[in-house]
């Protein structure tokens, strides 16, 4: 199957040059981008007025945690979780969950995601939520495991479990990636564990690190050093290892996480609305870090659209150092597609000759985004998930004009309200 992507503002490159060109996309990968391509194609879509920029990678989410949204606000992170959090998903089942994945994925595919990295319960049924939508999922199972080690074996084996379920969709769209929840709900053995199987079977891992200043005085306390330094102490770093948050962390911390190689997905609006701090970005950038964008769960931000991220991680970090050069538009944008991709080692977050294809067409034809003197900063600072039109994953096209091709929108959400009910 061909695309041809026709008269649009065209985002190519890793400098993220904008260029009016037409884009022909075959089978799963862009072939060509060219002031005009004349060739025929079995989709031809008129992109006029329009901007055709890589596809957003969100590098942290709990996808399916949408069921949740506004039950539990303006609440810090452990009193969020303990009392109010945890008590609803222990209520939760296999078949709740998956609803919870539908509306995740519709709300992503609706606002330009294209790939995300996902940690939760049931990953079993958000892989198959991920294979039927079309997006491209990297699904961990969260580990908890309290110090039992009777919970560690437990929980190493549902890992397992749903890595062998994955494995056998043998989709190219739907991985699996181990997911310890965090320093302070996962014991050393179990992150030991993690790191042997994730070596043996050549899996990423992700994990929540140093995001509240009540973590970094947990960890103190037991370990008697940063949540960092212990990771590094024990052996479970490495350039396969995502960590969200990195909100609390010192120059050494930083000179840790370049030297191993380690990724930090940042998460604003959770960092924001839980009040668990600011992420030290301008530094960990100027370390040789790789720096990635999440939205967290929509229990704690309160949605997956990965616009208003950007804008927030701008705004966030120009305000904080109270200097408005800080968190420029392109390097916002660069780590919402890009640093993303390269976090999960996907030949995605650009536009280009032998890339994936994966791509979203945002209308420019609306007051908020006129006159065009600034793409990247329209996107950034004017735009919203909304003004997606098209979504394009894998040379698939997912959305055509706002219209959800692989999933069905009035199900998926009369299905969240009649869940939720049930779970009240
Ligand atoms: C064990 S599955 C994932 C687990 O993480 C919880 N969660 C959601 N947001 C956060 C966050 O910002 N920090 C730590 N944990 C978080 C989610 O509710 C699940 O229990
Ligand atoms: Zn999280």
């Amino acid at each position: 199957m061909s695309i041809l992507i026709k008269n649009g503002h065209v985002i190519y490159g890793e400098n993220f040059e904008v260029v009016k060109a037409d884009v022909l996309i075959e089978g799963n990968r862009v072939v060509k981008v060219a002031k005009e391509i004349n060739e025929a194609a079995d989709t031809v879509i008129d992109a006029k007025g329009k901007v055709v920029s890589p596809g957003f990678v969100n590098l942290h989410t709990h996808s399916p945690m949408g069921l949740f949204r506004g039950l539990a606000d303006d609440l810090p992170l452990m009193d969020w979780l303990q009392n109010h959090i945890w008590p609803r998903e222990a209520k939760l089942t296999r078949e709740y969950t998956k609803v919870g994945a539908y509306l995740g994925a519709l709300e992503m595919i609706k606002t330009g995601t294209t790939a995300f990295l996902d940690m939760y319960f049931f990953m079993d049924a958000v892989a198959e939520v991920v294979e039927e939508s079309g997006l491209r999922g990297y699904l961990s199972y969260g580990m908890i495991d309290l110090g039992d080690p009777e919970k560690t074996g437990k929980e190493i084996k549902e890992a397992l479990h749903t890595m062998e379920f994955i494995e056998k969709l043998n989709s190219e769209r739907v991985h699996f990636v181990f997911g310890p929840h965090a320093p302070y709900t996962c014991s050393i053995a179990l992150l030991k564990e993690v790191r042997k199987l994730a070596n043996e079977h050549g899996k990423l891992i992700t994990i929540h690190v140093s995001e509240t200043m009540a973590e970094i005085g947990q960890i103190t306390e037991r370990y008697g050093k940063s949540p960092v330094v212990l990771l590094d102490e024990v052996g479970f770093l490495g350039n396969d290892v995502i960590i969200a948050h990195g909100v609390w962390l010192d120059s050494r911390d930083i000179q840790i996480l370049a030297r191993n190689g380690v990724t930090v997905a940042h998460n604003p609006a959770s960092n924001m609305k839980l009040a668990s701090g600011v992420m030290p970005l301008q530094r960990l950038l100027n370390a040789g870090v790789n720096v990635g964008l999440g939205t967290d769960g929509s229990a704690s931000n309160n949605n997956l659209d990965m616009l208003d991220e950007m804008k927030l991680a701008a705004l966030l970090h120009k305000v904080h150092n109270l200097d408005p050069t800080v968190a420029d538009s392109k390097t916002v944008f660069r780590m919402a597609t890009l640093n993303g991709a390269k976090a999960l080692r996907l030949k995605a977050g650009v536009i280009k000759e032998g890339y994936l294809a994966d791509i979203v067409i945002v209308d420019f034809n609306r007051p908020h985004l006129r006159p065009i003197n600034n793409v990247i900063s329209h996107l950034v600072y004017s735009a919203s998930g909304s003004d997606v039109e098209t979504t394009i994953v894998d040379g698939k096209i997912l959305m055509l004009d706002r219209e959800v091709l692989t999933l069905d929108e009035e199900k998926i959400i009369d299905a969240a309200e009649k869940t939720i009910e049930k779970l009240a």
